[in-house]
């Protein structure tokens, strides 16, 4: 079976990766056993193709940066728990040298919206259905709710309406929503909702950032950029849901499992798109739908909370979105044929986001649609150490770092009450480390691998400006 690797020099491929790889590729012979074992099947189930994009780096059983192609079976596991996470990106009205004076003020305002019940995003039931069943539209179809506050006060008409185009997709359609019920109903009429705004833990964030260079002017033009504007990005899915419907995905393998095929040491269950388990699987397809579309709404109202602090500090301003592209999903095609993409974007005739960390550039490109790469690139720079390895980073560097950097996480390091109490400021710092620059793959090089490849084109670079960290 073919796998390329997609790297260019200067990006290091980690061997416990290639290990993982290694093992995945053994479910090509898991597909072999449930194809005997499973009478009548119109198509044989088989892995078909491989790639890896250059952020490749060790995962918990697939590696980060795989797409894996299947035919006539599923993988939950080549998604992930954190189905449709993924990037937004928005332009804004403001410059740099515009924001800069406020960028104290800003802090303070985005901890209280972030993390100080600030954000204030009511919801009724059928918002909550609307967005679970049809993603945005469904969620925008339902309208503002009356005397909406908060983070909804920044939905304006421009995202209601014409952002085809601007979005991988807008919504995955889903027959029902009921495996989260609970969710829907949970706040009675209109509520403030408790999930929803929500950044993550890990390295999701939500950042604000400006056009430091243009690579390709008349795409940077089309996109709204131009240098020194100021640009909101936000990464995050779908927080517990995710984690639902994969854990439901993995119920149905196993009540699937034949009972003569042994269960696989790489621990991956794929589900064969048979007859007899359609029920069970297309329990868990729907609830990975309502996953991704909330991821959706999600890192909509991440971007209408980062909104409403620019909003709150610098005055008025618009901000247009760029593109929202997924890194963590399949896409099943009529043919039979399986994509999974799990730390992999999209790279047909679109934006591709290249983030790199929380203090190194990030980059817009162009993506070229190359079948080779099974129009695929990398969604960040990936980690060059493993997360439980950086806590031995330096204490000097992390120093320096915050000294250049702003960081806004649910904890003020600034206050000095807080500064004080050392357990708390050492656990801190211990977090921080797993996110700081250097456990992540310098990114010039992997951008360099993406265009020498031809699998996308440099449009437009970033610099961080302020990090929202959960
Ligand atoms: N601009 C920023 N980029 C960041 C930050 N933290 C991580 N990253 C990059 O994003 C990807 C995301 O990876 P995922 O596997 O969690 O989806 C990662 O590879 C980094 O390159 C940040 O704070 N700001
Ligand atoms: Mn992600």
């Amino acid at each position: 079976m073919p796998v390329e690797i997609c790297a260019g020099p200067g990006v290091p491929i980690e061997t416990a990766a290639v290990d993982e790889l290694l093992t995945v590729l053994e479910t090509a012979s898991t597909l072999r056993d449930l194809a005997r074992a499973t009478p009548g099947l119109e198509v044989e189930p088989r892995l078909d193709r491989v790639v890896c994009t250059p952020d490749f780096h060790k995962g918990a059983g697939i590696p980060i940066g795989t797409v894996l192609r299947t035919i006539g079976a599923v993988v939950p596991q080549a998604v992930g728990n954190d189905i449709n996470c993924g990037m937004r990106v928005e332009v804004t009205s403001l410059t740099v040298d515009r924001l800069r004076p406020h960028l104290d003020a800003l802090e303070g305002r985005l901890r209280h919206l972030f993390f100080e019940g600030g954000r204030r995003i009511g919801l009724t039931s059928a918002h909550r259905e609307g967005l679970l069943r049809f993603g945005l539209p469904g969620l925008l179809a339902e309208g503002v709710p009356a005397g909406a506050d908060g983070a909804w006060r920044q939905v304006g008409p421009d995202d209601t309406t014409g952002t085809e185009g601007r979005v991988h997709a807008a919504g995955y359609p889903a027959a029902s929503a009921d495996a989260f019920r609970d969710w829907i109903t949970s706040g009675g009429g209109t509520s403030y909702d408790s999930i929803i705004g929500s950044v993550g833990g890990g390295n999701n964030f939500a950042e604000l950032q400006y056009v430091s260079q243009v690579h390709d002017g008349s795409a940077a033009y089309a996109w709204g950029l131009a240098p020194g504007r100021v640009v909101l990005m936000v990464h995050s899915g779908s927080l517990t849901l995710g984690h639902q419907a994969n854990a439901t995905g993995r119920d149905q393998a196993r009540a699937a499992w034949p009972r003569t095929v042994p269960m696989p040491s790489n621990r991956i269950l794929p589900m064969v798109l048979d007859e007899r388990s359609a029920a069970g699987r297309d329990r868990y397809l729907t609830a990975f739908d309502n996953a991704a579309n909330f991821a959706l709404g999600n890192r909509f109202f991440l971007a209408m909370m980062l909104r409403t602090g620019l909003a709150d500090v610098a005055g008025e301003h618009s901000s247009r979105l760029v593109y929202d592209s997924p890194h963590n999903l399949m896409w099943p095609d009529a043919d039979g044929s399986v994509l999974h993409r799990k730390g992999a974007t999209p790279a047909g005739d679109e934006p591709v986001i290249v983030p790199g960390s929380m203090g190194a550039a990030s980059y817009l490109l162009r993506g070229l649609g190359s079948a080779r790469a099974l129009s695929s690139a990398c969604h960040g720079a990936g980690r060059s150490i493993p997360r439980g390895a950086t806590a031995r980073g330096s204490d000097a560097e992390l120093d320096a770092f915050l000294r250049d950097f702003r960081v806004v996480t649910p904890l003020n390091h600034r206050d000095p009450v807080v500064a004080g109490r050392r357990n708390v400021i050492a656990a801190w710092r211990r977090d921080l480390k797993q996110e700081a620059p250097w456990a992540y793959k310098e990114v010039g090089p992997v951008v360099d691998s993406l265009r020498g490849a031809g699998v996308a084109q440099p449009v437009a670079e970033l610099r961080p400006l302020l990090t929202v960290k959960g």
